[in-house]
């Protein structure tokens, strides 16, 4: 032990600091939930009729939908409040006798991680939700197996409670505007409203591709693209962990649904980029968002495109230390937050894991110059198809646990970005392994385990 008081100083001086650091992030997060109060608040009105709109979204959707949903309530002289899944319990549904629900489902059939809470805790049976009326939205995608799977669940959980449904539960597929009408018709049965706002997502804007780089030559896997895309007026602004949709044009009569691209960039760049990898059909034609904008669209040529917010992506403060960990395509979203992080934060760790080493280190000149500047505190990567390598990123993350866990005990959160399959249970099963079921699982309810995997 030391007897220098100087040094003794320094580290009292290190822990007060660490402690103001803590507590302005105790500070902001709580002013950011203040200020969500208020605006659920302002639509309550007299409090003499509210109803109670709670949404469970993963990225961002759900959550539109509900304040939308509250505004017009209250345009129609109903008052509502507003409220995450994060923030629901039993006896709140109850007191509130009337509650309108929006959920939409993740993962392969899962509940968005700000659902897990109440999961847990409550909707492994019935409650007593006795006299609660409810209706209910499910935001949902055909093309997975468990079509709505959340929102089925929770409709079976609040019947089996005792409540009753206003209205049969609308299911929502890919955004699709004829039954988000069909909500506000109902909503028009609860006020005795007519008219019905207009709640049509912002408009495709044109985006020029400006650059597009081939980043893995030679490599075994998939051809991989950066692509530079530069706003045609002037470029809205987004935070890091946003979603680019991207619009295609109608094919024999059919409009396809837009494609989601996690944005590569930040709003400083001026630009959006994306990493797009060239999907094939088992004919080996290519996929059609992957194939057109890979291959067909010609460099100077415009796309229309829509930057979308993503908020159970976004970054933490700078001073929160962040894991990031993904691997393929899913470097875009890291490199986002890492564009967004300085040296003086908290530190940032890396893990990425893609097929060799020669042809897929995506980024590395960037990812070294970040190493040198301090932006990233530690890189490590693996390449599944190299002799004497094999591991995935999940391998990583076992391999490196202890750290994790002395990570963790900083205060870092972890973000996971790239592949669903594989990828993100294999990370999401190291986790465990590594920092314990119960502590992941508060990690995520505490939106310090945050993912973007598709
Ligand atoms: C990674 C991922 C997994 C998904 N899994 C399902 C699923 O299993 N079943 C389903 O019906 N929809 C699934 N969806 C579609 C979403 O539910 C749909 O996009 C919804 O509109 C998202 O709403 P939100 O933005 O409020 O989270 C998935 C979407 C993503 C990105």
């Amino acid at each position: 032990m030391t007897h220098d008081p100087s040094r003794w100083l320094l580290a009292l001086a290190a822990v007060g600091l660490w402690l103001v650091l803590i507590g302005l992030i105790v500070w902001r997060e709580r002013r950011a939930k203040a200020a969500a109060r208020a605006r659920s608040e302002a639509l309550a009105g007299d409090g003499k009729e509210t109803v109670l709109v709670a949404f469970a979204s993963q990225t961002g959707l759900a959550e539109d939908l509900a304040w939308m949903t509250a505004r017009a309530l209250q345009d129609g002289g109903v008052g509502a409040r507003v409220l995450s899944f994060a923030d629901l319990e039993p006896a709140t549904l109850k007191a509130a006798g009337r509650a309108l629900l929006i959920v939409s489902t993740t993962g392969e059939g899962d509940p968005p991680d700000s659902a897990a809470r109440l999961v847990r805790k409550a909707m492994g049976a019935p409650a007593d939700l006795d006299g609660l009326r409810f209706g209910l939205m499910a935001l949902g995608d055909r093309s997975y197996d468990q079509f709505c799977g959340f929102g089925h669940a929770v409709d079976g959980w609040l019947r089996r409670s005792g409540a009753e449904p206003l209205f049969d539960l609308v299911e929502v597929d890919a955004g699709d505007a004829g039954a988000v009408r069909h909500w506000q018709h109902q909503l028009n049965q609860i006020t005795g409203r007519v008219a019905a706002p207009d709640w049509t997502p912002p408009a495709y804007e044109p985006w020029r591709l400006t650059q597009r780089t081939l980043i893995n030559p030679g490599s075994p896997g998939g051809e991989a693209y950066h692509l530079v895309l530069e706003p045609v007026g002037t470029a809205p602004p987004w935070s890091a962990g946003d979603i680019a949709e991207v619009g295609l044009p109608e094919r024999d009569g059919v409009t396809p649904g837009a494609r989601e691209y996690s944005i590569a960039s930040v709003p400083a760049d001026g630009r959006v980029e994306l990493v797009v990898r060239l999907m094939r059909r088992p004919d080996g034609t290519p996929g059609l968002a992957s194939g057109r904008l890979t291959q067909d669209l010609a460099v100077g040529e415009t796309i229309d495109m829509r930057v979308r917010t993503n908020r159970s992506f976004h970054g933490p403060e700078d001073q929160t230390p962040m894991i990031l960990i993904g691997n393929g395509t899913g470097i875009a979203g890291l490199r986002a937050h890492l564009k967004d992080r300085t040296a003086q934060g908290g530190g940032a760790w890396l893990l990425f894991g893609e097929r060799t080493q020669a042809h897929d280190a995506f980024f590395d000149a960037e990812l070294q110059a970040w190493l040198a500047s301090g932006v990233l505190t530690r890189l490590d990567r693996c390449f599944s198809r190299d002799p004497g390598d094999g591991r995935y990123v999940q391998d990583l993350v076992a391999a490196a646990a202890p750290d994790v866990r002395a990570w963790v005990d900083r205060g870092a959160a972890l973000y996971v970005c790239g592949s669903l399959e594989g990828m993100s249970q294999g990370v999401h099963a190291a986790l465990e392994a590594a920092l314990g079921a119960e502590a992941l699982l508060t990690l995520l309810e505490d939106g310090r385990y945050r993912r973007d995997v598709y």
